[in-house]
């Protein structure tokens, strides 16, 4: 049995840092774990141009612990009005990475998002002679698609056809829930990949409804079947470097989440690589992990794979049931329960 797993520092390929307060609060936990992060533009209002996308850079390195390195990777929040030029500013700003589609309502801070995509093709034809890749929040927001199908339906509704036009065009389906996606991404021809969260890898569905609804296992896209989590399993641990790690940590306030109509999200940046660790023990492929966590989102993205280490040790400890954040309360996933793996920072 494995005791202590030391890996190549890892990234986070889908992150949600939010801003003043508790982008203070949360950014130590992922610098903490994480060399670099790609960092989610879905802010109050979206991070939609790159002069945008370097103040917030700038507010973010502003809260790097003293004695931490830690590189935000931006990205700029695609409208229907994006201009090819500001792609083209992305590409020679050196600090921009990544475009993000959210289609419009489909997930929190979405509204100003793409409402069709087929205004935004003289944009996406910029990013696919750049080479810039293009982030999708897979899920149709169609009112009569059933909620658990709505990703399995976006990859025949905007996937295929977008995929079919822009062949060149790097896309990353961002976290995916599904056995559709995750066979999708392994098969389909051309640049693509896919990110996983730990929780989509650790619970199915029921998870929501144990003994009661349980809000802070409410994300979007929403938790699946079990065949579908054992679908994503497989895929993370199957050595395909098109899959990687993206925790989609995304905190939202205690009272927003324990709320009649509560935010979609899981806090899971405190945890996250004791969380990747106990669902690779559990597919018995720990061996995987450093190239799902260090090795595959780099080589995607044609950056050079992080120069430190990081240490995973066999060792319980109690995840604490709230964190104090400023202002606010944030409850991470799993909270007052027993972890098995502890990450030492080096
Ligand atoms: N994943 C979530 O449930 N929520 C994210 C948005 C997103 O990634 O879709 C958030 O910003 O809170
Ligand atoms: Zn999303
Ligand atoms: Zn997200």
């Amino acid at each position: 049995m494995t005791d202590t797993l030391t890996i190549t520092r890892p990234d986070d390929w889908h992150l949600h840092l939010r801003d003043g307060a508790m982008l203070a609060s949360v950014l130590p936990d992922t610098a903490r774990q994480f060399g670099r992060a790609i960092v989610m533009p879905n802010l109050k209002p979206p991070v939609t141009t790159v002069a945008q996308a370097a103040a917030y850079r700038e507010r973010i390195l502003a809260v790097v612990p003293e004695g931490t390195s830690f590189e935000p990777l931006m990205t700029l929040y695609l409208t229907n009005n994006t201009p090819p030029d500001e792609i083209r500013r992305a590409k020679d700003s050196g600090f921009v990475h990544a475009v993000k589609l959210y289609p419009a309502g489909a997930t929190t801070n979405s509204d100003a998002g793409v409402s069709d995509l087929a205004k935004c093709y003289k944009t996406l034809e910029v990013m696919q002679e750049l080479g810039m890749p293009f982030l999708v929040h897979g899920e149709v927001t169609d009112p009569a698609i059933d909620i658990f199908d709505r990703e399995a339906v976006f990859i025949e509704r905007v996937m295929q056809p977008l995929r079919r036009d822009m062949p060149e065009l790097k896309v990353v389906f961002e976290h995916i829930t599904t056995k559709e996606a995750a066979q999708y991404v392994a098969t389909a021809e051309g640049p693509i990949a896919a990110t996983i969260t730990a929780h989509h890898l650790l619970y199915n569905r029921n998870e929501i409804f144990k003994g009661g609804i349980r809000p802070h296992y409410y994300c979007l896209p929403i938790l699946k079947r079990e065949e579908h989590r054992l679908a994503l399993v497989q895929a993370a641990v199957s050595g395909s470097d098109r899959f990687f790690l993206g925790t989609d940590s995304a905190p939202h306030p205690k009272g927003l989440k324990e709320h009649a109509c509560g935010c979609a999200g899981c806090y899971t940046a405190l945890h996250a690589m004791e969380l990747y660790a106990q669902a690779f023990e559990d597919a018995g492929a720990l061996d995987q992990l450093e190239a799902f966590a260090s090795f595959n989102g780099p080589a995607f993205y044609n950056l050079p794979r992080n120069q430190g280490f990081v240490t995973l040790k066999r060792q319980s400890w109690t995840i604490p049931a709230e964190l104090p954040m400023g202002e606010a309360t944030i409850v991470p996933l799993n909270g007052g329960e027993t972890i098995n793996w502890q990450l030492i920072a080096q």
